[in-house]
């Protein structure tokens, strides 16, 4: 079998990506995941000026006896659009497709980088991250569906109509995947979305400490791992039946081939991973790579096209 593919039209040797955020801050660790099997890889959602971000200890594994995934409140920390944007010049695209993520704390800010990006005609894919929970007193523009249509007829505007792509919070009503997707549609530019942002402001506490486990916000941070992939399946499968004129990046629980096929069967193009590889390394793609191509031989599968977004219902 194969995992080759092709996403919005450029060749990927195979669908797996990291998460932005992880194992994506710094050129080291970026220099890494180009080195390392992933069929592409994304930055850091940057805002426009450097960011320490939170206090620590901002992200923690939800251990019990067995991780079942990680509470985050990182607070954007990150090098600032500049630094991002001086290294998708020296990106070797020849190896694999690099996406830039960006995450401005004003609609101002973002309409910066997104010019700054238009002008600097770079082949980095553009991913405008509408769901950050961890920056104290702003509300996700995701949930805020009148700031996130202004903020996409300005941003698509200010790229000149640049296909891009939005990284979305899970939503859990069917009424907000019909809103938000009736939203994306008006908006043929926005060629893909990337489901799911981590599941915002949960509350890790440890029984012995009878304390929460993160320092900021009290201890509220975003859930990732094991406990969020039906979530993150459905947003993907919601958003692949509603916008059938986009790509889907599916997020979330991703740690084997199985939740790499899952969110291949639900409609995703790419499968991206955070706290798996945050936990695991960027040695993570080889193995997933391995026991993906083991499930489709198992199957009878050829090619990704096969099943991908083939989900069956009862
Ligand atoms: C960009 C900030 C984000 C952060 C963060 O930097 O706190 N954590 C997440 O789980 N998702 C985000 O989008």
């Amino acid at each position: 079998p194969s995992l080759a593919t092709t996403f919005l039209d450029l060749p990927l040797t195979n669908p797996l990506m990291n998460a932005s955020g992880v194992w994506c801050s710094v050129a080291s660790q970026l220099e890494a995941l180009l080195e390392s099997e992933s069929g592409a890889m994304v930055t850091k959602s940057c805002t426009l000026e450097p960011r320490d971000g939170n206090p620590e200890p901002r992200y923690r594994v939800l251990d019990g006896n067995k991780p079942w995934g990680s509470i985050n409140s990182m607070g954007l920390p990150n090098e600032g659009f500049p630094y991002y944007l001086r290294y998708t010049e020296r990106h070797d695209y020849e190896t694999k497709p690099l996406f830039i993520s960006i995450s401005g704390l004003t609609l101002d800010d973002n309409l910066a980088m997104v010019d700054s990006l238009k002008d600097a005609v770079t082949p980095a894919i553009l991913e405008v991250n509408l769901s950050c929970p961890n920056v104290p007193g702003k509300a996700q523009l995701g949930y805020d569906f009148d700031a996130m249509d202004t903020l996409l007829a300005e941003v698509t505007s200010g790229y000149g109509q640049r296909q891009l792509g939005v990284k979305l919070p899970p939503y859990f009503d069917i009424a907000h995947f019909d809103e938000a997707a009736a939203i994306l549609n008006r908006y043929p530019s926005v060629a893909f979305v990337t489901c799911i942002n981590s599941i915002g402001n949960a509350l890790a506490i440890d029984i012995n400490s009878e304390s929460v486990i993160i320092k900021p916000k009290d201890g509220f941070g975003g859930l990732g791992g094991d406990y969020v992939l039906p979530t993150a399946l459905a947003n993907v499968n919601a958003f692949f039946r509603r916008c059938p004129e986009k790509a889907v990046i599916g997020c979330g629980g991703v740690k084997s081939g199985q939740e790499a096929f899952l969110h291949l069967l639900a409609g995703a193009t790419l499968v991206q991973m955070g706290t798996a590889l945050y936990e695991e390394g960027p040695g993570i793609f080889a193995r997933v790579k391995a026991e993906l191509l083991s499930i489709m031989a198992q199957k009878g599968y050829e090619n990704l096209s096969d099943f991908q977004g083939k989900l069956k219902t009862l």
